[in-house]
């Protein structure tokens, strides 16, 4: 699913008003209509007091006609209009006439005041304001947004939490909290970024029809992946398919104390389909591997405690490198020698071998073309540096992608997938996964998937999906408390099949 930036809504918004001829006011029903369906749907009449505070731009303007609407279907409804400036928009001007018509009269908030009372019973819905924003609101609209975050209601916000930029950061207490966010037709960037997310709890795209042929010929440069969206990439197995065709994927790494990273990115690169794993460690890592994972082939390095020469006897499809690795010279030295005899197939690297390239930035200009790099947020600022907030981060990882045709995988809550122009947020996970071991899963997941075939981009997407997925379904018998990384291999299984299987019929919700 696309995310689109400001002008590119307001550009659908307009070229969608123009090819179905609407009349002014007609996408703001829409958006009104949609909303309505949300809440009614869950309150079924209730007698559930919604408090609407409406700023006075087109977001304002959606809040007044869901008042409406909520009134015609008896509804208790109190509407204020928060004066955040003097101008009103034409259209919520003209729910204001059709309110007062309906003999509602909304009370102005403003800098000085009483304030509504907000208690456990009441529903929000804040209509402040909406991807219109372009500076910091004044001091006392901030109150607001505090007064708003204390009270015990439940808040709805219609398409995005008031206070929230859409394009850039927006500073902790700045905006309203949302308990749901009724967002029209798109996601917004800042659900998924950390700093600016944790104030969506939850969101759900409401469909308002703007033109599809728009939506098409429109490109994001954000996207919100799911699995639907990746089923073409499946590979898929032939029915005459023997190992030496499922790919061979070599995982280098593993040092004295950490030798089970390799054994679990060993034991993903299996488990995610390809044909054969060989793993590469010191001497140390001989038994625990032979013993642990029967099905892995292992070749041992002549360190003992870490490996000193990557050169591998086999000639695998792809090499995940990094996991538990250290940082020894020897082993700089022989990942430097690995780059620089120039690596004929693609390259999954991760952990250790980030920080390497990090502190020895000279072999980030051997990577082969699209190699997978998969850091969490502290090796990540290692490759790009220091950021001041999530949208200079972003700003900055793309520039990194740029200068070295690398796919990214930036790890956390909505893993974010980088590769040229274009970045991917994953759908899939939950906090459980926060847990030793996690990303050497996703890289073995990621090499075993290269292995079989796929390009490092869908490599990257699927596998994060279903690392992620995986995660999901194993937290519904373990909890977030006891999931483990060997858990996220051992649900894989019902993770693909969970992916492949026909559509459930559409449901934009999603948790934040
Ligand atoms: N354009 C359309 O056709 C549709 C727009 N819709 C709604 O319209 C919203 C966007 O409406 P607007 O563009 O009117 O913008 P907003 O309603 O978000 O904001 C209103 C206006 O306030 C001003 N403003 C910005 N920052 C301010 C600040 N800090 N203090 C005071 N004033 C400030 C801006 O001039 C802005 O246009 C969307 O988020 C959505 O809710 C929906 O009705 C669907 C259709
Ligand atoms: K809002």
């Amino acid at each position: 699913m696309k995310i689109f930036s400001r002008d590119q809504i307001y550009n659908a918004d307009r070229l969608t008003i123009e090819r179905q001829g609407l009349a002014a006011g007609e996408l703001m029903e829409r958006a009104a209509e949609a909303s309505f369906n949300y809440i009614h749907s869950r309150l079924q009449g209730s007698p559930t007091p919604i408090v609407v505070l409406a700023g006075t731009g087109n977001n304002g303007g959606d809040g007044l006609a869901l008042a409406r609407h909520l009134m015609e279907h008896g509804y208790h409804v109190e509407v204020y209009m928060v004066q955040v400036r003097k101008e009103r928009s034409p259209e919520f001007l003209q729910n204001l006439e059709r309110l007062r018509e309906r003999k509602c009269w909304p009370e102005l908030l403003e800098e000085k005041g009483p304030r509504p009372e907000l208690g456990q019973q009441h529903i929000v819905v804040d209509a402040i304001f909406g991807i219109g924003l372009n500076r910091v609101p004044d001091p006392w609209i901030l109150e607001l947004f505090q007064y708003i975050n204390a009270a015990p209601s439940f808040v709805v916000s219609l398409d995005i939490a008031s206070g929230l930029f859409l394009d850039r950061h927006t500073e902790p207490g700045q905006s309203v909290e949302a308990e749901v966010v009724l967002s029209f037709q798109f996601p917004k960037l800042p659900f998924f970024l950390p700093e600016t997310g944790s104030s969506v709890h939850g969101w759900e795209v409401l469909d308002i029809g703007l033109d599809p042929a728009v939506l098409a010929e429109t490109p994001a440069e954000f996207h919100w992946i799911y699995g639907d969206l990746l089923k073409p990439a499946y590979r898929g197995r032939g029915r005459f398919a023997h190992k030496g065709q499922m790919g061979h994927a070599a995982v280098l790494g593993g040092s004295t104390g950490k030798i089970g990273a390799v054994r679990l990115a060993a034991e993903a690169v299996l488990t995610a389909g390809a044909g054969k794993v060989t793993a590469r460690t010191p001497r140390s890592g001989l038994v625990p591997l032979q013993v642990g994972l029967p099905e892995a082939m292992v070749e041992v390095d002549k360190g003992k405690d870490a490996l000193e020469s990557f050169a591998l006897s086999v000639k695998p499809q792809v090499v995940a490198l990094g996991m538990g690795m250290g940082t020894a010279a020897a082993t700089v030295q022989a990942f430097t020698t690995f780059l620089e005899e120039k690596p004929q197939m693609p390259l999954v690297i991760d952990a250790d071998g980030l920080n390497i390239l990090g502190q020895n930035r000279e072999l980030l200009d051997l990577l082969p073309p699209s190699t997978v790099l998969l850091p969490h947020p502290g090796e990540l600022k290692i490759l790009i540096g220091e950021w001041t907030d999530d949208f200079d981060k972003l700003e900055k990882a793309r520039a990194f992608v740029k200068q070295y045709d690398c796919v990214l995988v930036i790890k956390g809550a909505h893993t974010l997938t980088l590769y040229r122009e274009l970045g991917y947020f994953n759908s899939s996970g939950n906090p459980g996964m926060a847990t030793a071991g996690s990303g050497d899963v996703l890289a073995g997941i990621v090499a075993g998937l290269i292995a079989q075939g796929y390009s490092p981009l869908d490599a990257a997407l699927v596998g994060v999906f279903l690392h992620g997925l995986s995660g999901d379904l194993a937290v519904r018998d373990m909890g977030y408390e006891a999931l483990r990384a060997s858990h996220l291999i051992q649900y894989l299984g019902v993770a693909f099949r969970q992916w492949l299987q026909p559509p459930a019929p559409a449901e934009g919700q999603q948790e934040g």
